[in-house]
C-alpha cells in the first residue's frame, strides 16, 4: 500500500495500472481490486479524501470530501455519532413522529404485505426518517440484516451525514435526492459491512415529508436497492396523497384514450392532481407532472387546472366515471374524478415543523389523550378491505404474521362483513388436530367405515363450511401427505368422505394462516410448493406489535375494552413511565400478550393511576434482560461507541430486540429445563412460534445447548 500513498490527490489513477484507458470505478472488484476499499485505506492513512473520480464514483468522492472538509469527521476510525444540540430537538422529533406515524402506518400497512416479502427474501431492513434524518419507524426491527441487527436501525437514531458520515439515508437527506452506497463507499467503517440506500418522499406541494432508507448486509447491493426504493417511494407517495387534503377534488390521470384497450406502456403509478373548489391546483405527484408536461411543482401549484388540462369535470361527476381529456400539448389522458372524503385519524399535510414556541406535550412516548381518543385500527381496516376485495374475486388468501398479531381476529371480521356472513365460518387449527384424525375431520366419513366410527357417519369440516368459509389456521403444521389430499380437494372442489365412493361438490372460500415462513418450508421440502401457490393467491401480512407505530393507541384501546368488559367504574390511566415501557417493550406475544398484560394490570391496580409496580413482574423482567457480549454477532455488530455503551441498559431500541429476544428465548428454555411447551407458555407464544425463534437464533431445546452460556 505505501507506494500508492505518495500523492495528495488520491491513490494513483487506474490509467497507470491498466492499459492506459481511464476507468471510472463503479464498484468494488473491478480488475480484482477493491477500488473503493483501496481509496478508503488511502484516505485513512493520508487523512485526505481522494479527489479523482477514477477510484471511487464522483458521488462517493464528493461525500467523503464533505465528511472531511465540512463535517470535520475523523478519517478511518469507528467514531461515535455526533449530537448537534442545535439540530437535535427531541420535542420537534416527537411532535413530528406523532403527527405522521399513523399516516405512514396506514399507507405502509397497505403496502407492507408486498414490501415484507421483498425485504425478507432479500435481507433488507426498511427505516423511515423524518426530514432531518431521524428514524421514526423501522419495518422489521433491523432483524432482516442479521441477528443483532444494525445498531442504527432503531427509532430516534440520527442518520445525518454530518453525524455518521455518508450513507444512502443521510446523504439523501442532505442532498434531497435518492442516494446509495456500497460497503466501503461509506465514510465510517461501521457501515462497511452494509449497503445503504435512501430516497425522499415528496408531499403533493413538492416539499419533502420523509425519507425511506434501506439497509442490507449484502454490501454490493446499493444500486439494486435504489431501483426498488425509487419505485416504492413513488407508490408510497401515491398512497399518502389523500392524507394531505380534506376538501377539493382528486383527479386520477392515466395515459391514453378511454376507448382504446391499450395505449402503450403506462406508468405504474397513476398521475394524481388535487384541485381546489375554485379550480386551482393544490398538489400533484411526479407522474402527474410528467403527464401534464410540467417539470417541477412550482410550475403547477396554485395555477389554474385549465392551463394544463382540457377536461370537462362535470362529465366525470358520477362515481367511477372516466372521461377523455387532453393535456395542453395534445396528449390524450383518461381522467377519473372524486371528492376528498372526510378523513379520520390521518394528519393534515405539514411538511414544515411547528415552531419551537408552540406548546408541546413533553411526555416522550405517551399517547397523550389516547385513552379518550377515538381510534381506528387502520392496519386492520386496510387488511380487511384488501381481503374483502380478494374474497369477492374468489382469490385465495394466506394470512401471515407472528403469533398473536390478530390473524384469527382478521378472519372473523372478514367473515362478519362479507357476502357469506350468514353461512358458517369453520375454523380448523391444523396444529391441534391429531394427525390420524385430520382426514376424517376435514372430509368426514361414511357410517361404519372404520372401527370406532359413528354409525351415522360424520360430516367433515369442508361440508360444514359449504357455501361459507373455511379457515385453515397454522397451515404450516399440516403433515405432507395430508397436504397432497388438501390440494386435490382445493383443485377439484369435491370431497369424498372416508369409506365413501361418491364425490360431493363443495363451494367454500378457503383462508389459510400461518406464523411459519412457508417459502422457507417449501425450500426445505416440508411444505408442498404446489399447495403453497394454491393457497397463496395473495398474502396478507400483519405486523408484529413492536413494529406498529400506533401500538400505544392499540394498547389504550385494549385497556378501554377490558375495563368496559369488567364493568369498572373508575377509569385507569397509565403513568408516563408505563407508556414508555409499553412503547419500548418487544411484545413477543404481540396483541395477545398486550391483552393479557392489560387484564393483569387492571386486576391489581388500586386507584386511578397505573404505575410501573402494577405491571406483571415477568413482563418487566423481560425489559431488563441484560445482553451478554458473548455471541459473535454482538462482537461483530457495527455499533458506534455510544451504542455499545447502551448494552446492558434496558432494551430501548428495535435494533437491540434481536439480542433481547434471543436471550429471552434462551432464558425461557433454560428455566423450563429445555421443555419447549413450558417455555412457550412462559413467553406467551405458541410452540410453533418458539420453534421458529429457536431456529432463527440457532438454539436447540436440549439441556446441553440451552445451558451453554
Ligand atoms: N386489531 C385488534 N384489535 C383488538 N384486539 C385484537 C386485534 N387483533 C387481535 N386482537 C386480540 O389479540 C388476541 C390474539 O389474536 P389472534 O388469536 O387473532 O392472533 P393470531 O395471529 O391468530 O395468533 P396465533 O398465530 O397464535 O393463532 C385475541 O385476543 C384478539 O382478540
Amino acid at each position: 500500500m505505501s507506494n500508492i500513498l505518495t500523492t495528495r490527490s488520491g491513490p494513483p489513477s487506474a490509467v497507470s495500472r491498466t492499459s492506459g484507458v481511464t476507468v471510472i470505478a463503479q464498484d468494488a472488484g473491478l480488475y480484482g481490486l477493491d477500488r473503493p476499499g483501496t481509496a478508503w485505506d488511502w484516505m485513512r492513512q493520508s487523512g485526505q479524501p481522494p479527489t479523482g473520480a477514477d477510484w471511487v464514483r464522483p458521488k462517493v468522492a464528493d461525500a467523503w470530501a464533505r465528511c472531511v472538509d465540512e463535517h470535520h469527521l475523523p478519517t478511518g476510525v469507528d467514531f461515535a455519532p455526533r449530537l448537534d444540540p442545535v439540530l437535535t430537538c427531541p420535542e420537534d422529533f416527537e411532535l413530528w413522529r406523532r403527527e405522521w406515524s399513523s399516516a405512514f402506518t396506514a399507507s405502509l400497512s397497505a403496502m407492507a404485505y408486498d414490501f415484507r416479502s421483498y425485504l425478507d427474501e432479500s435481507s433488507v431492513t426498511l427505516v423511515l426518517c423524518d426530514p432531518l434524518g431521524k428514524v421514526f419507524y423501522v419495518l422489521d426491527a433491523g432483524l432482516n440484516i442479521r441477528p443483532g441487527g444494525v445498531a442504527m436501525a432503531r427509532i430516534g437514531a440520527d442518520w445525518r451525514e454530518c453525524n455518521i458520515g455518508n450513507t444512502g439515508i443521510g446523504t439523501a437527506c442532505l442532498l434531497r435526492v435518492p442516494a446509495a452506497f456500497n460497503g466501503r463507499e461509506h465514510f465510517s467503517p461501521a457501515f462497511h459491512p452494509y449497503a445503504t440506500a435512501g430516497c425522499p418522499i415528496a408531499s403533493p406541494d413538492g416539499g419533502i415529508v420523509a425519507f425511506v432508507g434501506l439497509i442490507t448486509d449484502r454490501r454490493d447491493a446499493a444500486s439494486l436497492m435504489l431501483g426498488f426504493l425509487k419505485l416504492a417511494c413513488r407508490l408510497l407517495e401515491a398512497n399518502l396523497f389523500d392524507s394531505f387534503f380534506s376538501t377539493g377534488r382528486l383527479l386520477r390521470l392515466r395515459d391514453g384514450d378511454v376507448t382504446a384497450s391499450s395505449s402503450g406502456p403506462e406508468s405504474l403509478v397513476e398521475g394524481l392532481v388535487a384541485v381546489k373548489e375554485e379550480g386551482r391546483i393544490s398538489g400533484v405527484n411526479q407522474s402527474a407532472l410528467h403527464l401534464l408536461g410540467a417539470s417541477t411543482h412550482i410550475d403547477v401549484i396554485g395555477k389554474e387546472l385549465s392551463s394544463f388540462l382540457r377536461v370537462d369535470l362535470a362529465a366525470c361527476e358520477g362515481f367511477d366515471s372516466v372521461v377523455l381529456a387532453h393535456s395542453n400539448s395534445g396528449r390524450p389522458l383518461r381522467v377519473e374524478r372524486r371528492l376528498f372524503g372526510p378523513l379520520t385519524n390521518v394528519p393534515r399535510a405539514r411538511t414544515e415543523r411547528k415552531s419551537r414556541e408552540e406548546p408541546s406535550d413533553t411526555a416522550p412516548v405517551a399517547p397523550f389523550s389516547a385513552l379518550n381518543a377515538e381510534w381506528r385500527d387502520l392496519i386492520l381496516d386496510a387488511a380487511l378491505q384488501k381481503a374483502a376485495n380478494l374474497q369477492a374475486q374468489n382469490i385465495p388468501l394466506l394470512i401471515t404474521g407472528e403469533s398473536g398479531v390478530g390473524k384469527d381476529y382478521l378472519v372473523r371480521r372478514l367473515h362478519g362483513c362479507g357476502s357469506r356472513k350468514d353461512r358458517m365460518l369453520v375454523a380448523i387449527n391444523c396444529a391441534a388436530i391429531p394427525r390420524e384424525l385430520i382426514e376424517s375431520e376435514l372430509f368426514g366419513y361414511e357410517g361404519g367405515s372404520f372401527t370406532g366410527a359413528r354409525s351415522k357417519g360424520k360430516r367433515g369440516k369442508f361440508l360444514e363450511a359449504d357455501k361459507g368459509m373455511l379457515f385453515l389456521d397454522e397451515i404450516g403444521d399440516m403433515a405432507l401427505d395430508l397436504q397432497a389430499t388438501l390440494l386435490r380437494v382445493l383443485e377439484s372442489s369435491e370431497i369424498t368422505p372416508i369409506g365413501g365412493t361418491r364425490s360431493i361438490p363443495i363451494d367454500v372460500r378457503v383462508v389459510a394462516a400461518t406464523n411459519c415462513s412457508l417459502p422457507d418450508m417449501v425450500q426445505k421440502g416440508a411444505f408442498r410448493r404446489d399447495l403453497y401457490y394454491r393457497l397463496n393467491g395473495v398474502q396478507l401480512w400483519l405486523p408484529p406489535l413492536r413494529e406498529r407505530p400506533d401500538r400505544l393507541q392499540l394498547i389504550a384501546h385494549l385497556l378501554r375494552q377490558e375495563w368496559q368488559s369488567l364493568g369498572l367504574e373508575e377509569e385507569k390511566e397509565p403513568s408516563d413511565d408505563v407508556w414508555r415501557v409499553f412503547f419500548k417493550h418487544p411484545w413477543p406475544g404481540n396483541i395477545r400478550e398486550a391483552r393479557n398484560v392489560v387484564r393483569a394490570v387492571l386486576a391489581v391496580t388500586r386507584g386511578r393511576r397505573i404505575n410501573i409496580d402494577d405491571l406483571p413482574r415477568d413482563f418487566l423482567q423481560e425489559m431488563n434482560v441484560r445482553p451478554n457480549p458473548a455471541p459473535a454477532s454482538l462482537d461483530e455488530a457495527p455499533a458506534f461507541a455510544d451504542e455499545r455503551a447502551s448494552v446492558g441498559r434496558p432494551v430501548d431500541a428495535p435494533g437491540e430486540l434481536a439480542d433481547w429476544e434471543a436471550r429471552a428465548v434462551h432464558s425461557a428454555l433454560a428455566s423450563s429445563g429445555g421443555n419447549v411447551a413450558k417455555a412457550a407458555r412462559s413467553l406467551g407464544i405458541t410452540r410453533a412460534t418458539l420453534y421458529h425463534k429457536m431456529a432463527r437464533y440457532g438454539l436447540r431445546s436440549d439441556r446441553r445447548i440451552v445451558s451453554r452460556n
